[in-house]
Order: C-alpha cells, then sequence, then structure tokens
C-alpha cells in the first residue's frame, strides 16, 4: 500500500495492541477496526486505557506488544508519511497564556515544518473559522473559557486538511454549550469526509454523532462495531406485572426465561428466544392473573452500564 493513495478501507487498525507499565498491563490486546469515513465513539471508564490506547496509535509511546497500521500504512515504520495527514487532540498544545488565539495558533503553524509559510495566514483563519473563534482570535489565550480553550486546540489540529482525526476526550470539562459546540464541528468535519476517532468517558457525549463505537473496560475492547449493532447485541426483557410474583417466576423459566428477577409485584427476565405470544396464555393456563405485559430491548445505555460494569457514568 502506498501514501496518498485510496486503498485502505481501515482508518485504524491494530491486532493484539498492548502496554504494560511495569507489571500494570493498560492496554491488553486490543483489536481496533476503525472503518473510513467513520465516526468512532471510543469509550470506557477513566483508567480504562482509552489514552493509553490513542497514545500508541500516534507513536507517542511504544507499545509493548501488538501492530497496528493507521490509513492502510503500517505504524510506527510509515509514521513519517502518515501523521501529516492525522489530526490530533492528546494532551493539547501548549498554548501561550499571554498571546492571543491567532498568535498563538500561527507560532504553531511556523514551528510545523510540512507547514508552508505562504499559506499560513490563510490556513490559521480558516482553522480559526472552522472552530468559531474567528471573533475571539484576537483575545489572549489565558481570556479564552475552558471550550475556547478547546476549540483552539482542535483548530491547532485543522490547520491542514486531515484524513484522520483523534480526539482524546475533547468534550472533557466542558459546559454543556460548549460540548454541543465540540460535537456539531465533529459532525461537520465528518460529513466533509474525515474519518473521526473521538474518546470520551461519557457516552451521552458522544452517541449522538457516532457511527460506530469501540467500549473499553479495564484494559479489554470490550464491544466494537456500528451502533445500531451493538444496541442489538443487548438482551430483550420481558416484564409481567401481577399479584403471583412466584408462580409468575417459575412458569418464566419453564418457558425459557433466564436471568429471573422479583421486583416489588413483577417479575423481569431476559426473553432470550422464547416466543413472545406463548408467554401470557402460559401464565393464564397457571393460574397467573397478568395485570400488566411488556417486552423491551435494552436500551444503548443499559448495554453501557452491562459491557463496562458499574460506576459508568452515562447520565452526562
Ligand atoms: N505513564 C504511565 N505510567 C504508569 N501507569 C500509567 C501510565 N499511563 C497510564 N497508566 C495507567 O494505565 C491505565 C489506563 O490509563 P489511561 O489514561 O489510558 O485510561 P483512560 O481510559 O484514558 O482514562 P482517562 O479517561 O482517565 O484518561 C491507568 O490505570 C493508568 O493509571
Amino acid at each position: 500500500m502506498t501514501s496518498g493513495l485510496p486503498g485502505y478501507e481501515a482508518a485504524i487498525r491494530s491486532r493484539g495492541l498492548t502496554k504494560s507499565f511495569g507489571d500494570q498491563t493498560a492496554v491488553q490486546s486490543v483489536d481496533l477496526e476503525v472503518p473510513k469515513g467513520a465516526v468512532y465513539g471510543f469509550v470506557g471508564p477513566n483508567g480504562s486505557g482509552k489514552t493509553t490506547t490513542i497514545r500508541m496509535l500516534l507513536d507517542l509511546i511504544r507499545a509493548s506488544g501488538g501492530e497496528h497500521e493507521l490509513l492502510g500504512l503500517p505504524m510506527p515504520a510509515r509514521s513519517g508519511e502518515v501523521l501529516g495527514r492525522v489530526g490530533s487532540l492528546v494532551e493539547g498544545p501548549a498554548f501561550h497564556p499571554y498571546l492571543s488565539g491567532h498568535a498563538n495558533l500561527t507560532r504553531l503553524d511556523a514551528a510545523d515544518r510540512l507547514s508552508d509559510p505562504r499559506t499560513a495566514k490563510r490556513r490559521v483563519s480558516a482553522a480559526l473559522d472552522r472552530v468559531g473563534l474567528l471573533a475571539a482570535g484576537r483575545k489572549p489565550y489565558r481570556a479564552y473559557s475552558l471550550g475556547m480553550r478547546q476549540r483552539l486546540a482542535i483548530a491547532a489540529a485543522l490547520r491542514e486538511p486531515r484524513e484522520l482525526l483523534v480526539l482524546d476526550e475533547p468534550t472533557n470539562g466542558l459546559d454543556p454549550q460548549g460540548t454541543r459546540e465540540v460535537r456539531s464541528l465533529v459532525a461537520s468535519l465528518a460529513t466533509a469526509g474525515a474519518t473521526v476517532l473521538i474518546s470520551s468517558h461519557l457516552l451521552s457525549e458522544v452517541q449522538q454523532i457516532c457511527t460506530h463505537l469501540g467500549v473499553m473496560r479495564a484494559g479489554k475492547l470490550v464491544a466494537q462495531g456500528p451502533l445500531a449493532e451493538i444496541r442489538a447485541q443487548g438482551d430483550t426483557r420481558v416484564s409481567v406485572e401481577t399479584d403471583r410474583v412466584e408462580d409468575a417466576a417459575r412458569v418464566l423459566r419453564s418457558l425459557g426465561v433466564t436471568e429471573v428477577r422479583l421486583d416489588g409485584g413483577r417479575v423481569q427476565g431476559v426473553l432470550n428466544d422464547v416466543v413472545v405470544a406463548r408467554i401470557v396464555p402460559a401464565l393464564v393456563e397457571n393460574q397467573v392473573p397478568v395485570l400488566g405485559f411488556g417486552v423491551a430491548a435494552q436500551s444503548l445505555e443499559d448495554r453501557f452500564v452491562e459491557l463496562t460494569g458499574e460506576g459508568f457514568d452515562v447520565s452526562g
């Protein structure tokens, strides 16, 4: 595969990507598959290994094991060719507090050996415009809100056209307005044709714009795929309201419903392959009065709690 050819299908692909710090394995055998053109939400609780994975992908740290490619080219062997086509926001660039946003970007641009100084002015203005900071571009950086600082950091990654954008927690610490701004910015970048990987510990902050999800838990990738596929992998639950919960539970179990739980005047369980139309007749046949009945697919949020364990804040 040669740089510049649109011959690759996965913008990011890794096999067995692993990173250990001493005897702690922070990332364990991660097989990422980020299709070209996707907005890939890389989600998981704090400490689950997202940043470490991203740092390996961008060659900011070396993997302890495994391999990966970006834009169809093996990394780190071809990083010189690849990284100019990849915009990233990991720790955020170090901005000078007393310089304006515009001056900060101009300095960054001047330090970038890949950028043509003749077009710097246009590039910096276009990048500021892209993130909605053109008007505020003359203000000193120290006067920027956190949201503005984050947008300036994204602008830094956008000085050049990028085929792939890797954004580590770009909404972290932002207020709802800032989060919305970053979200709609990411959506517009994707519409313009870039592949985007965006990490977050909050599903709610990325799910509206993602086409794909990768879910990390304790260093492992526990689910990955198109959003709809991950949602569909969730269990469908059946719920019966009755005043004879013990009998109802027995009937449900006999039909093949699993994880049956009593919850006040209600019995719930996982439907599996049980034919829904059989359930009420079977209950009635066994003298269980059915006061209410429902079948519902698990929500994406519930699926996430299940995948990532307790304590994963999905409320946003
Ligand atoms: N340089 C390092 N030295 C030692 N341990 C590290 C280092 N970097 C990360 N870790 C550990 O690796 C694990 C994964 O951390 P990482 O930052 O990748 O998680 P994360 O999912 O990005 O979380 P967060 O959202 O908090 O950044 C954590 O237990 C962390 O303490």
